[in-house]
């Protein structure tokens, strides 16, 4: 453990921004504003030292295992050994210059991936250093959940020797030694050594906000870690292997292409093998050199050069964007979503669905309402319920009940499904009344001077000693319970949640089933916060052709409440985890690529199976395991960017495949004249460009095949300019640009260099 709380280094930051109005929690707050983000460095404009700096590894990756992964490029290098040895035998200048183009060609590729890895290879570095030398303060075997941390025993352990399930402590000023999930504690922790992001975040135990980040340190307070990930396979791990390339497959897309650049070169290569016995017939046979030539500038070199660097650069621009791309293939999903499914709470809202009011029903008592509703909670660890509890003591005073007044029988955990929460308890005789102020006592009614419900006994919930069940849940499900129980619901607890769920709240009703029976208390009014400026994006979405659906566990009225409040297209209420998947596979079957954002362990089905599954930072670690993107702000509308890059992503493969394709036709008419002009002099009526000689314009077509590999490395990285069109609009305008671009490229590159290149000797 670091003897001082030492914080762990930032990445380095472009822009300032102004911090969201001293809200503790940023990571749940980032409501969609541009403003409120801050990017990663990156190398904005492009460098020529960045060419200089990524030579190195470029040279490494001439090794023929490198080049084996690419069809197109060792094609190249085969041609270029050819050429070599045919210098080496008839030397002359114009064949040693080929040779040493040719070579330059396969070089400039592997400088586009590198240079493409190395813009990772900074951001990889600061993380690294998030990552080294963690230790952590291991709880022993004993302990388990619920059990006190001061009689808890800790062991220190380097952090690489953490399992998943082991139980880690962690204090204010100390790192989060692994991946993991809050089980016990509330703390506000700095996450800026993984999202670039200073201000703290809180996370806690219980609810949709518990995943932490190996190597984010926590600020206040302590927490419990039950840990996730095996050491080598955490969070900052696999973003390293991202940044750096090294995780990067290819997508489908990418082999199809790769398949399609294949092709061509067999097909050109058989096209320049067979040239050679025409040409020999017609008695202009042509030297090693010429042919590999042709063929070099026939085949797609430039595409082939820069298609992994286009690939690699989009995931970087998603890193920059603070988003984490687990795979290639949902980045390029991304450029054609239509429907994105948003989860509510924590997503759409702020997420800190907090108890403001208790509501009794006519007749009924609010502090006998308070105390069922803090009972029921007492085990309840999801923010919800420890709301529920907060807000009776502060209204109230009310404390949990001393041990021996009680006992708990069962506690009924909250669930997606169940939607209620509760416990089943027993009084022991006669010890309501003895203590001040605890939940349940007579005594803290009588403080607060409130009106007496049951007239003379204890005034518990219940009334009378003996077992009580208590349970609190969204409205349908407890109306339903009571129900069961053979209990009649006044019309009021439907009024009353009604009321709330129209305001945008979440009611809870609070029943009770004791010896008088099953019976509705009344209402505790949840409220929950839109985040900001989420309307403007989801709208900004719409323009995109993109779909908004909400889809939450909440009852009708508030999903109707709040999709109306954040402007989305459609909502689907009360729905299950089952449900949610459900929907997201009905799309898909509609022909529909669909996206999804969601926090919570109940959207992790559906972040699975959405084409792209962006989990919030925010969330549960199992919604991160899910999705397969992760979002470092948790703002729900960071989908927009995400579309645009993959989208960019396309566009970018695109054009420069264009460009390569009809590059190479120009290319031609420069390398046929020049092969047969001694033979067929009607054929210098192909030489348009009037160049100075057959020697010096094969010479200047592979200098410009090989040059405009590098020429076109900043845009590849770049990115084609993306504006919002539709997808046709696009097309014609990029196959317009970049197909005429690449005829006319060429004749003029290729013109120039001849003019250079024909005063010197063995090449005019
Ligand atoms: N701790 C709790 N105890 C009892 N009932 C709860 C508790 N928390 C939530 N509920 C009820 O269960 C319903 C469903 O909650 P759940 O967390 O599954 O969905 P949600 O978070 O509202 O939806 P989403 O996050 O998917 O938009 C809530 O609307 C609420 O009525
Ligand atoms: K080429
Ligand atoms: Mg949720």
């Amino acid at each position: 453990m670091p003897a001082a709380p030492s914080r762990v280094p930032t990445l380095p930051q472009t822009e300032p921004v102004p911090g969201p109005g001293g809200a503790p929690a940023r990571g749940a707050s980032g409501g969609g504003g541009r403003r409120g983000r801050r990017r990663r460095a990156s190398a904005g404009l492009f460098d020529p030292r960045v060419l200089l700096t990524a030579l190195p590894e470029a040279l490494r990756k001439l090794h023929p295992r490198a080049l084996a992964a690419n069809p197109v490029l060792f094609v190249v290098a085969c041609g270029s050994l050819l050429t070599t040895l045919s210098a080496v035998l008839e030397p002359s200048v114009f064949s040693w210059v080929i040779s040493g183009w040719l070579w330059l060609t396969v070089l400039f590729a592997q400088l586009a991936e590198a240079v493409a890895e190395g813009r990772g290879r900074a951001q990889a570095a600061s993380l690294r250093r998030a990552r080294t030398d963690l230790t952590a303060r291991r709880l022993r075997d004993n302990w388990r959940v619920g059990v006190h941390l001061d009689s808890a025993v800790t062991e220190t352990v380097p952090a690489s020797d953490l399992r998943p399930f082991d139980f880690v402590l962690v204090a204010a000023g100390e790192p989060v030694p692994a991946d993991g999930e809050v089980v016990e504690g509330v703390a506000s922790v700095d996450e800026s050594a993984v999202t670039g992001e200073s201000a703290p975040v809180l996370r806690e135990a219980g609810g949709d906000r518990s995943g932490v980040t190996g190597g984010t340190t926590v600020l206040s307070d302590r927490i419990v870690v039950r840990i996730t990930s095996r050491s080598g396979h955490s969070f900052l791990d696999r973003m390293i292997a991202l940044v750096e390339g090294a995780a990067r497959q290819r997508t489908p897309n990418e082999i199809a292409l790769h398949i399609l650049l294949a092709a061509l070169t067999i097909i050109f290569l058989l096209v320049v093998v067979t040239l050679q016995p025409m040409a020999t017939y017609a008695g202009a046979a042509q030297q090693t050199a010429v042919l590999v030539a042709l063929l070099v500038t026939l085949i797609p070199t430039t595409i082939g050069a820069l298609l992994s660097a286009i690939g690699i650069a989009g995931m970087d621009r998603l890193v920059q964007r603070n988003v984490v791309a687990m795979s290639g293939r949902a980045v390029e999903a991304a450029g054609d979503i239509n429907t994105l499914l948003l989860d509510k709470t924590g997503t759409i809202t702020l997420g800190h669905r907090e108890a403001v009011a208790f509501v009794p029903l006519p007749g009924l008592d609010e502090l006998a309402l308070a105390d069922a509703a803090a009972l029921s909670s007492l085990a309840d660890q999801t923010p919800e319920g420890r709301s529920v509890v907060a807000l009776a003591r502060a209204k109230y005073g009310l404390r949990a009940p001393d041990e021996g007044e009680l006992s708990f029988v069962r506690y009924v955990a909250f669930s997606a499904r169940t939607r209620m929460s509760g416990v089943d308890l027993r009084w022991s005789d006669g010890s309501g009344s003895a203590a001040s102020g605890t939940v349940g006592s007579g005594t803290a009614r009588a403080a607060t001077g409130g009106p007496s419900g049951a007239a003379g006994g204890p005034q518990r919930p219940s009334g009378y000693p003996g077992e009580v069940v208590l349970r609190k849940g969204a409205a349908a499900q407890i109306v339903e319970w009571v129900a069961q129980r053979g209990g009649e619901v006044p019309v009021e607890a439907r009024l009353f949640s009604d009321a709330i769920s129209a305001s945008g709240g979440t009611p809870l009703l609070v029943a009770v089933e004791d010896r008088r029976g099953p019976r509705v208390l009344g209402v505790v009014h949840l409220k929950d916060v839109v985040k900001e400026g989420i309307r403007d994006r989801f709208a900004e979405l719409r323009r995109m052709g993109i779909r908004t659906v909400m889809v939450t566990g909440d009852n009708p009225l508030t999903a109707a409440a709040i999709a109306h409040e954040a402007g989305v297209d459609d909502y689907l209420a009360e729905a299950t985890p089952e449900e949610k998947l459900g929907l997201i596979i009905r799309e898909q079957a509609g022909g529909r690529l669909v996206a999804m954002t969601g926090d919570g362990t109940n959207d992790a089905p559906a972040l699975a199976q959405a084409d792209v599954g962006v989990a919030m930072n925010t969330g549960t670690s199992a919604a991160k395991e899910a999705g397969n993107m992760v979002d470092l702000d948790s703002n729900p509308t960071k989908l927009i960017e995400i579309v645009e890059v993959g989208k960019q992503l396309l566009i970018t493969r695109g054009a420069l495949t264009t460009f390569s394709i009809t590059n190479d036709v120009a290319k031609y008419f420069a390398i046929i004249p020049a092969m047969f002009t001694g033979v067929y002099p009607g054929l210098s009526a192909l030489n348009v460009m009037e160049l100075h000689s057959p020697t010096s314009a094969i010479t200047s077509a592979i200098i410009f095949n090989a040059l405009v590999i590098v020429a076109l490395i900043p845009l590849a990285l770049r990115g084609v300019r993306y504006r919002p069109a539709s997808a046709h609009d696009l097309l014609r305008r990029n196959l317009a640009f970049f197909g005429l671009g690449g005829l006319v490229a060429p004749f003029v590159g290729i013109k120039l260099i001849d003019l250079v290149i024909s005063g010197i000797p063995g090449l005019g």
